[in-house]
């Protein structure tokens, strides 16, 4: 079995490429040692602050977004980062020709009852001599370099595309390295397993309710088969559940809050899992377009998201 390192080597990715995504992986290795510490490092429960999203932030979004941060500013193939937990664009060195958008700490409401978390990561080339600015992270996510995330579960597991499928490595705790154990990752095109927050139902337009209802109804209904039901509260663990027995993930539009378009964010949860699922033969949409083909307009821009089986994802759009 190779090791990430002998992957990449093996890879057409450009060697400043293999620097961010070695530099970005090793740093989640630091997190997951840091997770596994829990409650004996002090690290669990609130930072006592407000991210730019208005959400309450938890020690370790403060924690692995300032890992990753401070690691990747110290790698020259990096010309800026953004993350869920910055307000800002981070410009990092000028003549680095890769940006990086993360979510440090994805699945935080799992942090404090010892269930998966995640980190997720989005990378674009781009060069130029000027100081970066956000306007420079704003390309489609067709544009995306690289994408992947590392899932911090049971065993932590780093899922990445450079845009040759996908492919899974699982951390070895003793060498410190991920080594690959999965390749051509393949999501089915059909599915009897659909992921939702369901107590959001009565706030989602009447045609993701007449969705829901067909796939609740079962056998019995429409859809004349019958569809389990899965909702682990951290996207990158339902992803992680669709590439490897496939189905459905959805966040639609909800009227909970009509201003935002959506909860889940473009440029590094959307965008990123838009690529692997894609890679993988399934599709990423909103409720009006393909994920991968939106114009950003904003580094924290929120988007419904419905992504996983292709036909299923067809026959979701269908309503
Ligand atoms: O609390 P809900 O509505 O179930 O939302 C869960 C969703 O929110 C998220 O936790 C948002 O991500 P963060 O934890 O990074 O803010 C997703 O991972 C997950 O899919
Ligand atoms: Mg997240
Ligand atoms: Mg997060």
């Amino acid at each position: 079995m190779q090791t990430l390192a002998q992957v990449l080597k093996a890879s057409n990715a450009p060697a400043a490429l293999q620097d961010v995504l070695t530099t970005t992986t090793n740093t989640c290795i630091d997190i997951c040692e840091a997770l596994h510490k829990g409650s004996l490092a002090g690290i669990l429960g609130v930072a006592g602050n407000e991210n730019v999203q208005g959400e309450e932030q938890k020690k370790l979004d403060v924690i692995s977004n300032d890992m990753l941060k401070s690691d990747l500013m110290n790698c020259p193939a990096v010309r800026a980062v953004a993350s869920e937990e910055e307000d800002d664009i981070v410009p990092a060195n000028t003549d680095g020709e890769y940006l990086i958008a993360f979510d440090p700490l994805d699945g935080s409401s799992n942090i404090d009852i010892n269930a998966m978390v995640g980190t997720i990561f989005s990378i674009y080339h781009d060069q130029s001599t000027q100081p970066a600015t956000e306007a420079d992270f704003l390309k489609p996510g067709s544009e995306q370099a690289a994408a992947g995330y590392v899932l911090y579960g049971p065993s932590c597991m780093l899922v990445l595309s450079t845009g040759e499928g996908v492919n899974m490595f699982t951390l070895d705790p003793e060498k410190g390295e991920f080594v690959e154990t999965q390749t051509g990752i393949a999501v089915a095109k059909d599915t009897q397993e659909f992921a939702i927050n369901m107590s959001n139902q009565r706030f989602w337009s009447s045609n993701m309710q007449s969705y829901v209802e067909d796939l609740v109804a079962g056998k019995e209904g429409p859809r004349e088969k019958n569809f389990n039901m899965r909702w682990v509260a951290a996207m990158v663990g339902d992803v992680h559940r669709i590439l490897c027995r496939g189905g459905i993930f959805m966040y639609p539009w909800d009227s909970k809050d009509p201003s935002k378009p959506g909860k889940l964010r473009l440029m590094y949860e959307a965008n990123p899992m838009a690529m692997l699922v894609e890679q993988s033969g399934g599709k990423a949409h909103t409720h009006t377009q393909r994920i991968l083909d939106i114009q950003p307009e904003g580094i924290h821009q929120r988007v419904p998201v419905i992504l996983g089986a292709a036909n299923e994802v067809d026959k979701c759009l269908s309503y």
